[in-house]
């Protein structure tokens, strides 16, 4: 398996200390920023933009930063992002018009691209694009809220994803967000995910270097 990769969700960090909350998560052994863009019309909720991520930037995070755009339409925000620092954006492709072309829009502008799929979304749109996708993201909750139930239906979309993945010449990272804590990143990695979203499970505990710690501990036993 890949080297997992641990993304907190900022969602669920406290908004009013943002660039403190990133600088700590980030010693505390995280690798990249999750960022959960919402519009309030492809999803129920409203969060941040690019100039976040832009002042995130400024503030000095130096890791990667991971954007899941819920929203739509994509194209037009995506360059903003690319210019606001994101390393690696992604969406849904029922969210996009044309998906080869919102995903060749990303790579134009440097970044890598993903894929978002909500739980009860086939993954069949990666049919036909799969060689211009570096990520594949599972949601494990219907998108728009933090701190939601994760849907078991998961662990068999990631073990077809994975499976798929493998069948590829080219790494492909495998992604799940939603629910995720101690006591399911077992079964999540072992199904397939190598790189895991966790929001509430990390900012709502007080001591996140502990949590990710055990997030780390608990993931090594699918290996083992
Ligand atoms: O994209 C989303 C929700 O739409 C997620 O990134 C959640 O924000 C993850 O939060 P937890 O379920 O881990 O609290």
């Amino acid at each position: 398996m890949n080297d997992l990769i641990i993304a907190p969700s900022i969602l669920a960090a406290d908004l009013a200390r943002l660039g403190d909350e990133v600088d700590q998560v980030i010693r505390a052994g995280a690798d990249w920023v999750h960022f959960d863009v919402m519009d309030n019309h492809y999803v129920p909720n409203l969060s941040f933009g690019p100039v976040v991520c832009q002042a995130l930037r400024r503030h000095g995070i130096k890791a990667p930063i991971d954007v899941h755009l819920m929203v739509s339409p994509v194209d037009r925000i995506i360059p903003d992002f690319a210019a606001a620092g994101a390393d690696l954006i992604s969406f849904h492709p029922e969210a996009s018009a044309h998906v080869d072309r919102s995903l060749q829009l990303i790579r134009d502008q440097g970044c890598q691209t993903g894929l978002v799929f909500n739980p009860a979304t086939p993954l069949d749109a990666l049919r036909y694009v799969i060689d211009k996708v570096d990520l594949i993201l599972l949601m494990s909750v219907n998108p728009g809220f933090g701190g939601q139930q994760f849907l078991p239906v998961t662990l068999e979309k990631l073990r077809e994803a994975r499976a798929l993945i493998d069948a590829q010449s080219r790494p492909i990272r495998l992604e799940v967000d939603g629910g995720v804590g101690p006591d399911n990143i077992e079964a999540v990695v072992a199904a397939g995910a190598d790189t895991v979203v966790a929001g509430s499970a990390i900012f709502g505990q007080p001591d996140y270097a502990a949590v990710i710690d055990t997030l780390r501990q608990r993931a090594a036993r699918a290996a083992s």
